[in-house]
């Protein structure tokens, strides 16, 4: 376990052991530290000194790690180079392995004031192996952060423009949530490009397009069209003010020909659901025709213009046999009498009896005139 011989073995000797064995020390955690990608944090307190993990990977002659970059046109921060008995040589970790050690390569770089470890050559039988060891008391759960040895100009996402970092604690586990870079090659700045943040990604424009709710489609404009009128109330019987005009062409839609529904809202657009009913063809005008109904209003004097038929009301039947001063207050009497009509049945009997008590006076009266 980490650190359980670091007081009894020196930490060039410990390192050894772990070149020796091509494992890497248990405990470290790898975790996504916010705009760098991978990182490596420590499981527990490590001194000043501590070997801490070996740096993998093929070691390379100097003119060779060059001509790949060359080829590669751009330097890899995987290729770490170092001097070895005056030679100088390059470790390339841009290839992950599955197997040895594999945690060093994901240590990332640390400016001066954040730099908490340092690279070192370990000689095993001659051969240079690199390792990280502590450059100061590391508490648990710090990112591990060292020199990379290179210039700013190498180091590319000092060329990236990067949004305000969030304050982050290796022990800030909400990096956690973001999946790995699937990619870790060191000029693979899509962690740079991509910030980590869900709602931050250039490609996540979920804030800016909101569902319309069915009622807010761009397309359905109903709403915007027909908005309910401030007055709007179940009783608002707007589309009653406006009867189809006597010139209405006989194409006009049903609906404008239908009479309002005494149910008719504002928002009730089931007449214009409705099929035309078979009397309310456009060439139907039977209902142009037809009297008032006994439920026409006693403010609706249309009936007034169609002319009574001769048996229709007694007052036609009075005026020819009743006097002329008589007759002269028959047109009160029908006025009343309609009105009496619309409102009580009762009213009109007693009117009736009323006026036929009145007619026979009158005839009486004439009739003994006419015999005196
Ligand atoms: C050796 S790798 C380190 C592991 C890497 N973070 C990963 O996820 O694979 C070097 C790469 O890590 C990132 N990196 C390392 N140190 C960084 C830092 N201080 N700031 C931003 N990115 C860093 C860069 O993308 C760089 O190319």
């Amino acid at each position: 376990m980490v650190g359980q011989r670091r007081k009894r073995i020196k930490p060039d000797k410990e390192a050894e052991i772990y070149i020796r064995k091509q494992e890497d020390k248990q405990g470290f955690v790898v975790k996504e530290i916010p705009l760098k990608g991978r990182g490596v944090v420590t499981p527990e307190e490590f001194d000043n000194g501590d070997f801490l993990l070996q740096y993998p990977g093929k070691l390379l002659p100097e003119s060779v790690a060059e001509a790949l970059e060359e080829d590669e046109g751009h330097p890899s921060v995987f290729r770490y180079f170092f001097s070895f008995k005056g030679k100088t040589s390059c470790y390339d970790a841009t290839e992950e392995t599955e197997k040895g050690p594999s945690y060093g390569r994901l240590v990332n770089h640390g400016e001066p004031h954040e730099r908490n470890c340092n690279m070192k050559v370990i000689s095993v039988e001659d051969v240079p192996y690199l390792c990280l060891f502590a450059s100061e008391t590391i508490r648990v759960g710090s990112e591990l952060l060292y020199d990379y040895g290179l210039p700013d100009a190498k180091l590319p996402w000092k060329h990236m423009e990067q949004p305000p970092s969030p304050s982050s604690s290796p022990l800030d586990t909400s990096h956690q949530e973001q999946p790995p870079s699937p990619s870790s090659s060191p000029l693979d700045t899509s962690h740079h490009e991509q910030p980590l943040s869900p709602s931050s990604s250039p490609l996540d424009t979920s804030h800016q397009e909101q569902p319309l709710s069915p009622s807010s489609s761009p397309l359905d404009t109903s709403h915007q069209e027909q908005p309910p009128s401030p007055s709007s109330s179940p009783l608002d019987t707007s589309h009653q003010e406006q009867p189809p005009s006597p010139s209405s062409s006989p194409l006009d839609t049903s609906h404008q020909e239908q009479p309002p529904s005494p149910s008719s809202s504002p928002l009730d657009t089931s007449h214009q659901e409705q099929p035309p009913s078979p009397s309310s063809s456009p060439l139907d005008t039977s209902h142009q025709e037809q009297p008032p109904s006994p439920s026409s209003s006693p403010l609706d004097t249309s009936h007034q213009e169609q002319p009574l038929s001769p048996s229709s009301s007694p007052l036609d039947t009075l005026s020819q046999i009743v006097p002329e001063s008589h007759y002269l207050r028959m047109p009160n009497v029908s006025v009343r009498m309609s009105v009496y009509l619309s409102f009580s049945y009762s009213w009109l009997l007693l009117d009736y009896s009323e006026l036929w008590e009145h007619c026979h006076y009158n005839v009486n009266t004439m009739l003994l005139q006419k015999s005196m």
